[in-house]
C-alpha cells in the first residue's frame, strides 16, 4: 500500500487504556499522528472516561477520538496493544509472562478479522514473546507486527551518553538490542558519534561501561519504585513509531520483530514503514555482545514454543 493511499484518513486504534494506553493516545493526539484514535478497554468505564478526557484536549489536534469496539479496532490501520499487567516493584518484564499471554489472545481473538495491511504494534511485557505470540495468532505477515521492543532503553542509552559527550541525543548513533529486559545488551562496539567510533572518545574509555548499561537497564525499575509505572517515555516512543508508519520514514529505529538470524523475536534496529518492517540491521557487535544477545534469543525462543496457532 501506499504511503499516501495510507496516511490520508488513517486510524489508530489502542487497546488497553490503562497508564501507558492513555499516554500513548494523549502523545498520538498531540501530535496528530492519524486522523482518527480508536481506544478500548474491556473495562467501559474507564474507557469511556479515558475518551471523554482526552477529547478535551482535541482541540489542539486534528485527531478526533472515540471509543471503538474490538471489531472496529480490528479495522484500523495501526493497532497498539497495551492491555495487560503491568510490573509490581521489584516484579520482572518475563513475570509478566503467564498473566499477559491469556490477555493477549483474548485481545486478538475479539479484534478478528484483522484488517490485512494493519501493523500491529505490542507494547504491553514480556514485549519479545507477546510479539512473537500475536505473529503466530493475528494471521498477518511477520513484517507487520511489530514490538516497541528495545527502543525506549535506546532513548535512555543515547540520553546518558548526550550527558557525557555533550551532544545532543539525536547525534548518538547507539542501540541496545536483544531483550526488553534485564538481559538487554548495550552495542558500545560499533556506536558512534559524527562518525567517530564511541569506543574511541576518552570520556567513554574511562567510564565503568558496565554500571553505565546497567543504569540504563534498571531506570524503569527506578521508576515503577517512586510512581508505580512508567509511561510517558513509551507514549513518545509509540508516537514516534507510529510517525514513521504513517508518513513511509522508513527511519531506522529498534524494534521487536522476527530475527531469522537468532530464529526469535529479538529488538534489533529495522527501517520502518507503511508496510512495516522493510529490513533488519543488524550492528557489528564483539563476541561478549554477541553471547549475550545469543543468550537472550534461547530464552525467547524457549517462552515462545508454545504458541502454535
Ligand atoms: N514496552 C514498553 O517499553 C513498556 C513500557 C511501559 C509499560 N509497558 C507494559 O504495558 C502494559 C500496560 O501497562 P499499564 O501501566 O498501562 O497497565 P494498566 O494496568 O494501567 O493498564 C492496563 C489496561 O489494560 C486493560 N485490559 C486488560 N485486559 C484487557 C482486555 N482483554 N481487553 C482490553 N483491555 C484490557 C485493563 O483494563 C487496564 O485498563 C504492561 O504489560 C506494562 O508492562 C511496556
Amino acid at each position: 500500500m501506499s504511503a499516501a493511499a495510507k496516511s490520508k484518513g488513517s486510524q489508530m486504534a489502542i487497546i488497553g487504556a490503562g497508564s501507558v494506553g492513555s499516554s500513548i493516545a494523549f502523545a498520538c493526539l498531540m501530535r496528530s499522528v492519524v486522523s482518527e484514535l480508536l481506544i478500548n478497554d474491556f473495562n467501559a468505564k474507564v474507557c469511556e472516561g479515558q475518551v471523554l478526557d482526552l477529547q478535551d484536549a482535541a482541540f489542539v489536534s486534528s485527531t478526533k477520538v472515540r471509543v471503538g469496539s474490538p471489531k472496529e479496532c480490528g479495522q484500523a490501520d495501526i493497532i497498539v496493544i497495551t492491555a495487560g499487567a503491568r510490573q509490581k516493584p521489584g516484579e520482572s518484564r518475563d513475570e509478566l509472562v503467564l498473566r499477559n499471554e491469556d490477555i493477549l489472545r483474548s485481545v486478538l481473538d475479539g479484534l478478528q478479522p484483522i484488517k490485512k495491511t494493519a501493523i500491529l504494534m505490542l507494547v504491553a511485557n514480556p514485549v519479545n514473546v507477546l510479539t512473537c505470540m500475536a505473529q503466530k495468532l493475528s494471521g498477518l505477515p511477520p513484517h507487520q507486527v511489530i514490538g516497541t521492543g528495545t527502543y525506549l532503553d535506546s532513548v535512555r542509552f543515547r540520553v546518558a551518553m548526550k550527558d557525557i559527550l555533550k551532544v545532543s541525543a539525536s547525534s548518538v548513533h547507539a542501540y541496545i538490542v536483544g531483550d526488553h529486559g534485564d538481559k538487554q545488551v548495550a552495542v558500545w562496539s560499533s556506536a558512534s558519534v559524527g562518525g567517530k567510533p564511541m569506543l574511541a572518545f576518552e570520556e567513554i574509555q574511562k567510564m565503568d561501561r558496565a554500571a553505565e548499561s546497567a543504569k540504563v537497564a534498571h531506570k524503569a525499575y527506578s521508576i515503577i519504585d517512586l510512581k508505580g509505572a512508567t509511561a510517558f517515555g513509551i507514549a513518545a516512543v509509540v508516537s514516534e513509531v507510529a510517525l514513521c508508519i504513517t508518513l513511509n520514514k522508513l527511519s531506522v529505529v529498534p524494534l521487536s520483530t522476527y530475527c531469522e538470524k537468532f530464529d526469535a523475536c529479538l529488538s534489533f534496529p529495522v527501517s520502518l514503514g507503511v508496510n512495516g518492517v522493510e529490513r533488519i540491521v543488524y550492528p557489528d557487535m564483539d563476541e561478549h555482545e554477541l553471547a549475550m544477545v545469543e543468550e537472550s534469543a534461547v530464552t525467547t525462543r524457549h517462552a515462545c514454543r508454545n504458541y502454535k496457532k
